[in-house]
């Protein structure tokens, strides 16, 4: 990954908009030169200096109170939309004189702005959920001043994100991570009024159609939620097809050459960009992502534009490129089950979604110059990450997103998710402890090494057989041959082969793929493992799968915790994400899962399979990823034990299964997915 940072001084508007490089310093930037005012200087000198000229959802109204943000929002949308598109330079490279702002850094506000919108001066910009601690002392249940909020819980004045933005120059500015990360203030009062304004950030993808741009977004989407930071997708193609004139457009709406359709698809971008804004301020959206081609430096240009005004928001562009033809035909032909095709002739569709990408080919600018010289940051993932470069990425957010990228594949494989079998401390009810199997416990992990193997061996099959009919897809073959693999489900004895395999070795090795097993250090865990050949299988403890750490509380039954700890029980039980056992080592759920951000990072790494043989805590945090589960949910899925969950990435989404085990039968059948 190579990545350069450039330093640039942030700018300030005058009345007329014409920008000029100004010596504000904004916290990560050097030092004004010496000729210009200082900072102080220019405060004292504020009234020359006409305040920025924000967005109309953000002034305040003659009653002097922030007008509703989503009539003064659609306001301005309307005068967007109707506005003459901003003027687009007829030279190659687009006229960048009125985009010089510090994207990366707060656009500066005036202390004493006739603009500065009310909230801005009357709380704390982005309230980050507290930290919820139950220590010993006292516990403070989650309750509605402690979750997110986009308004202040207080009326009174906080520090302006002026001085803001000055006291995160001296201090600086890190990472926020809900429930991991709590900010220090030494004036009690100031946690509730000036809470650290944190990021928000505006992902704009960039890319041909086809280049895996909504699948990259749908991961980050989930990604970033489970991670508990509010996260959301806007894509341009379905607000297109929301609007009944454009539900199914043919290639002649994407060509560039008729005016008319190009400015419908540029009012289309923009109101779809609104909508994320809007989001932003209605929903404490925390990173919104803006699907679509974006694929010219006028259309970025106009998108920088449109973000410039909106205070605290930062940028990130990320550019799927691929070469790789058969990847790219296989899109195509996924894209014929899509909105826009399905239903429709697959021959006539795909010629015609082919056009659309001529078309888009003829005007595409991949991410270059004209970026870095804004220095705006992104990414560019070229052939599913097999080569990703990184421009001035900085940022907590922006950089989960790329240490995702660098990890994520398209390789078909299964990811298995199981608790251990039985333990004598479930017999008792008592949790936490390190308690080892009944007999019943070993009965399981016997039987479910043998299940493993039996789907293991029916996987490589159904990889040989879809192997088989790309390769005659992609040499002529009947595209409508629509006899899929139907796999027993419930067989249990490996399917022999139907004809022996001749694989080249590239092939072989998508195929017969390694297996991982991976355990918590506990050994209720590591026994239920103990039934799998470690010559067949990679089997591997680990430390971050233990079970949520109940502090004070181990060992002990609900009912006793209920009877011991009446104020702990009630707490728990208003909010299990972030409540905290209390004692040494206490966990709560979102304790557990940050430990397990590295797991999750490595399950989507790997191309080949694992098994994971968890916990009920670590059970509902893996499915919950994959499923995409909303918050609320997370702590309180059905996980039983002697349940086996099967997760299959897809192309455009995820497969699940259930298995459960029948002990008397001593066989797993296959059952709805149900959690
Ligand atoms: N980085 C990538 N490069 C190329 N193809 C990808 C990538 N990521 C996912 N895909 C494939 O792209 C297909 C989905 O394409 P899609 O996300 O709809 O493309 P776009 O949104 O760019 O039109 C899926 O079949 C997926 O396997
Ligand atoms: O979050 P809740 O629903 O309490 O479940 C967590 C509890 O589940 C248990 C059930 O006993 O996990 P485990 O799967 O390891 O048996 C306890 O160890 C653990 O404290």
């Amino acid at each position: 990954m190579s990545a350069s940072n450039s330093q640039r001084g942030s700018s300030f508007f005058k009345d007329d908009d014409q920008l000029v490089q100004s010596p504000v310093s904004s916290p990560s930037l050097q030092e004004s030169p010496p000729s210009s005012p200082t900072l102080s200087q220019r405060l004292h000198n504020s009234k020359d200096v006409q305040s920025p000229r924000l967005p109309s959802r953000f002034l305040q109204n003659d009653t002097g109170s922030t007008q509703n943000a989503s009539s003064q929002h659609a306001d301005s949308s309307i005068k967007s939309q109707n506005a003459t598109p901003p003027h687009h330079s007829t030279s190659t490279t687009p006229d960048t004189s009125s985009l010089h702002s510090s994207d990366s850094s707060p656009v500066p506000f005036h202390l004493n702005s006739p603009h500065m919108p009310k909230r801005m001066v009357s709380g704390g910009y982005f309230a980050l959920p507290k930290q919820v601690s139950s220590l010993r002392t006292e516990y403070r249940p989650a309750s509605v001043h402690h979750m997110p909020s986009f308004h202040p819980p207080s009326d009174s004045a906080p520090p302006s994100p002026l001085l803001l933005a000055q006291s995160m120059k001296r201090k600086g500015s890190t990472m926020s991570i809900p429930g991991q990360t709590s900010s220090v203030y030494s004036n009690p009062n100031s946690e509730g009024e000036g809470t650290a304004l944190e990021e928000k950030l505006v992902i704009i993808m960039v890319g041909l159609p086809a280049r895996g741009k909504s699948y990259i977004v749908n991961k980050l989407v989930r990604y970033y939620n489970w991670l508990q930071y509010n996260c959301k997708a806007f894509n341009v193609g379905n607000f297109r097809r929301q609007q009944a004139s454009h539900q199914r457009d043919d290639a002649s709406f994407f060509d560039p050459s008729n005016p008319e359709t190009s400015k419908l698809r540029e009012d289309m971008a923009m109101n779809t960009l609104t909508a994320l804004l809007d989001w932003f301020e209605n929903e404490n959206g925390v990173v919104g992502i803006f699907d679509a081609t974006n694929s010219t430096s006028s259309r970025r240009k106009a998108v920088v534009e449109h973000l410039k005004n909106v205070p605290y928001v930062t940028t990130l562009f990320i550019e799927s490129i691929c070469n790789d033809e058969q990847l790219i035909a296989a899109n195509m032909r996924m894209k014929l089950f899509g909105p826009d095709y399905r239903n429709m002739d697959p021959e006539k569709s795909l010629r015609d979604f082919q056009e659309r990408v001529r078309l888009y080919e003829q005007k595409y600018e991949p991410l270059g110059k004209f970026e870095e010289d804004l220095n705006l940051r992104y990414i560019k993932v070229i052939n599913v990450g097999k080569k990703v470069v990184a421009f001035n990425i900085r940022g907590f957010l922006a950089g989960q997103a790329v240490f995702f990228l660098l990890n994520f594949n398209l390789s078909p494989r299964q990811i298995w998710v199981t608790r251990h079998g039985e333990s004598v401390d479930n017999t008792l009810g008592r949790i936490g402890g390190n308690a080892s199997l009944t007999s019943l416990g070993k009965q399981y992990g016997e039987d479910l090494a043998m299940f493993i193997e039996a789907k293991r061996a029916e996987f490589q099959d159904r990889l040989f057989y879809d192997m088989t009919r790309e390769s005659n897809l992609m040499h002529g073959g009947n595209f409508h041959e629509r006899n899929e693999y139907q796999p027993d489900f419930n067989n249990q004895s490996p399917i022999e082969p139907t004809t022996p395999i001749e694989l080249d070795p590239e092939d072989e090795e998508k195929i017969i793929k390694p297996f991982s097993v991976w355990t918590s250090m506990m050994k209720r865990s590591m026994e239920t493992a103990a039934y799998f050949d470690d010559e067949q299988y990679d089997i591997k403890a680990m430390r971050m799968l233990n079970e949520i750490c109940s502090g004070v509380c181990d060992q002990l039954t609900y009912e006793q915790i209920e009877n011991t700890y009446p104020e702990e029980y009630e707490a728990r039980a208003l909010d299990k994400l972030n409540y905290r056992y209390p004692g040494s080592g206490g966990e709560s759920y979102l304790d557990v899962i940050y430990r397990l951000q590295s797991v999750i990072v490595e399950i989507e790494r790997m191309k080949h399979h694992v098994l994971v043989i968890g916990h009920r805590v670590i059970t509902r945090i893996i499915i919950a990823y994959f499923l995409g589960c909303r918050r609320e949910d997370i702590a309180h899925l059905n996980v039983p034990l002697h349940t086996v969950y099967c997760i299959e990435p897809q192309p455009y989404g995820t497969n699940f299964y259930q298995y459960n085990y029948d002990p008397q039968t001593r066989t797993f059948t296959r059952v709805p997915f149900h959690v």
